[in-house]
């Protein structure tokens, strides 16, 4: 039994045939949105010294940095956040997007092995070494070997990820805490119909829902300590030698103060 409006939604298709009009799922426009890969411009001519690898890494991160913000304004339900929220939001939660999409493209291209930074930019342990972040690198291999033990599916990684976007705040909370709440209800609903999917919705969906909330949890841990090294590095950058592209100066000179007087909190979907 078609109410009026459901009925007017229905496209007639052919003699007779009325096919319902559906609006396009939340996974299928975010697997539209996704941005592509990004190449580094890697020198390979130049030797790997850490300045030159590190100089390398800021410059892919400033190019993912306009990509991410392209697609963050065009993220069902971000666009209806206030402006000022959208800006902490991308602040606060870039280097966790960043790291994210990193474990992924490693997961895919290396099945964990190497941290796959970009088609012409990809860590082995000797540059993990050569980088002076090798503690941080294994911690993010292990996050893509996690993917490969769980096998990831490509709807699982698409709504976690935007729940990164939605997870660290301010203290103070958000201009429109409300609608930040709602859309962050949304995208919990959808990784859980992305668990169902994955898992047939057999009895392992709620283990499975488990396993990937503890896994966005660790990540928080991880991404903390690379904030820590990425600011060193910003502050001593003349000193070592690493450029920072002007994206990333604006990111990282407006989120130090903010990190540093404790106005950010993390929300965690499990206890510690
Ligand atoms: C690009 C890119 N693809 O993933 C990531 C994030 O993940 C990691 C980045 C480095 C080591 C790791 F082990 C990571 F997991 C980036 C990225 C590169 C540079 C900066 C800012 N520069 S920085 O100061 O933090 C630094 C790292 C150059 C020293 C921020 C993100």
């Amino acid at each position: 039994e078609l109410t009026a409006s459901a009925a007017n939604a229905l496209v007639p298709h052919g003699p007779g045939v009325v096919t319902p009009f559906l609006p396009p799922s939340i996974c299928s426009v975010l697997e539209l949105i996704e941005p592509e890969e990004v190449y580094s411009g890697y020198d390979n001519a130049q030797p790997d010294t850490t300045d030159h690898l590190l100089s390398s890494l800021n410059r892919l991160a400033g190019k993912q940095m306009v990509r991410m913000v392209k697609w963050a304004k065009v993220l069902p339900g971000f666009r209806g956040l206030p402006i000022e929220d959208q800006i902490t939001l991308i602040q606060y939660s870039w280097m966790c997007l960043s790291s994210f999409c990193l474990s992924w493209r490693s997961y895919k291209h290396t099945n964990g092995q190497m941290l796959y930074f970009a088609p012409d930019l990809i860590f082995n342990e000797e540059r993990m070494r050569q980088s002076a972040m090798y503690d941080l690198c294994l911690g993010m291999r292990q996050v893509s070997q996690e993917f490969v033990r769980l096998q990831l599916t490509y709807d699982e990684f698409l709504s976690m990820k935007v729940l990164l976007l939605l997870s660290t705040v301010p203290k103070e909370g958000l201009k429109n805490q409300a609608a930040f709440e709602e859309m962050r209800v949304n995208y919990i609903k959808e990784l859980r119909r992305s668990v169902g999917k994955a898992t047939n919705n057999s009895g392992q969906t709620w283990q499975r829902f488990f396993q990937l909330t503890k896994l966005l949890d660790a990540m928080h841990d991880l991404v903390g300590n690379l904030l820590d090294f990425c600011f060193y590095t910003f502050r001593e950058s003349q000193a070592l030698k690493v450029e920072f592209p002007e994206m990333l100066v604006e990111i990282i000179s407006d989120q130090i103060p903010k990190v540093e007087s404790g106005l950010t909190h993390t929300i965690y979907f499990h206890k510690k």
